[in-house]
């Protein structure tokens, strides 16, 4: 953008823009190996849910604010300052827009934190997409400047089912059958995505079988039985809770294969029909109250 877009962002578009930051579902996770900075290269396989966390973006007044309305209990508050990813984005989407933002950004969240399904990535890319909407930018240096808020800022923004390389910034669209019923279990307790890759001792497992990606466009479970997420053991050591979970998940009847998003320690049960996705979390909300539990399903 070029200087003649300088402006005051409120005269231009007055009514508020909400949006959907929905919850990311890594599918697999293979570890490829790992950088001299201490980075993990990564091959990983992401998708979005129907359910997330809601962004508003309201402009007027003379200055920019952030409200964050947490519908969530949790043991660490979501920072209401510039620790958050959310106003981090504010401020870097501002940037490249050229515009002088001025505005209340408000975030509700729904989703557990450090539970390896993006919370604050996916909220930052929201904000990125509600204030650059109607800007004409150059994506290659949006993804970039994404990328150094956090190495799934990028995947949140592209916000379709994509296979992620390197440490966030390789990405391909892939295919989808169909949308996917699933139940998502966060075991009542998180953990740092830094620390289980600092616990880990990781080799080179090798990258996501061609195969197994076409095999998504026909038949999305088998494919993701096929595959793995390398961080499970380590995050399953940290916090057993996730073993139980994952346990509890395939125990359930429909569920085809369970698996942990991300560095956890949230666990993803992908079942077979809708009817046995809702049953699965009515009857592991009732047997486990301590556990937050959410039926939803991954889009295509
Ligand atoms: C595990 C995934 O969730 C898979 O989608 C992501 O790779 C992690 O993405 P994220 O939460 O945005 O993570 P970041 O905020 O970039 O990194 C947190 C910390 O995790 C470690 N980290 C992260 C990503 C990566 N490819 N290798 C790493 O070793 C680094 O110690 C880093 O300081
Ligand atoms: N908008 C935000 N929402 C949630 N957490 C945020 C936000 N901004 C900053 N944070 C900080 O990030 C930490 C990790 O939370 P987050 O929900 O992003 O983790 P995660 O689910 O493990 O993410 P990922 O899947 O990207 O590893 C939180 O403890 C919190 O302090």
């Amino acid at each position: 953008m070029n200087g003649s877009n300088n402006g005051v962002l409120s005269k231009v578009n007055a009514c508020p823009r909400i949006r959907l930051s929905p919850a990311k579902v890594n599918l697999a996770l293979h570890l490829i190996g790992r950088r001299s900075d201490g980075y993990h290269f990564i091959d990983t396989l992401v998708a979005f849910a129907d359910f997330g966390d809601w962004v508003t973006w309201r402009t007027g007044g003379s200055a920019c604010l952030l409200e964050v309305k947490d519908c969530f209990n949790r043991s660490k508050p979501i920072p209401k300052n510039t620790a958050n990813l959310a106003w981090q984005a504010l401020s870097i989407a501002g940037r490249i827009s050229n515009f002088l933002l001025s505005g209340s950004l408000t975030v509700e969240k729904f989703l557990p934190s450090g539970a390896g399904i993006g919370g604050g990535s996916s909220n930052a890319a929201t904000v990125m997409h509600l204030i650059l909407e109607d800007v004409n930018i150059n994506k290659d240096s949006l993804y970039t400047k994404a990328l150094m808020l956090g190495s799934d800022v990028p995947v949140c923004l592209a916000g379709c089912p994509t296979r992620v390389e390197g440490v966030g910034e390789r990405l391909t669209t892939i295919t989808l059958a169909k949308p996917l019923p699933v139940v998502m279990v966060w075991p009542g307790a998180s953990l740092s995505t830094a620390s289980v890759f600092r616990y880990g001792k990781f080799n080179d497992y090798g990258n996501i079988p061609a195969r197994a990606i076409e095999c998504l466009a026909t038949d999305p479970l088998s494919a993701i039985a096929s595959l793995r997420n390398d961080l499970e053991c380590i995050s399953c050591c940290l916090l057993p809770a996730v073993r139980q979970a994952m346990f509890a998940l395939q125990n359930c009847s429909g569920c085809r294969v369970a698996r942990m998003s991300g560095s956890g320690s949230v666990v993803v049960g992908y079942f077979e029909n809708y009817c046995s996705a809702n049953a699965a979390a009515k009857m592991l909300t009732f047997y486990s109250p301590s556990w937050w539990v959410r039926a939803c399903t991954l889009l295509i």
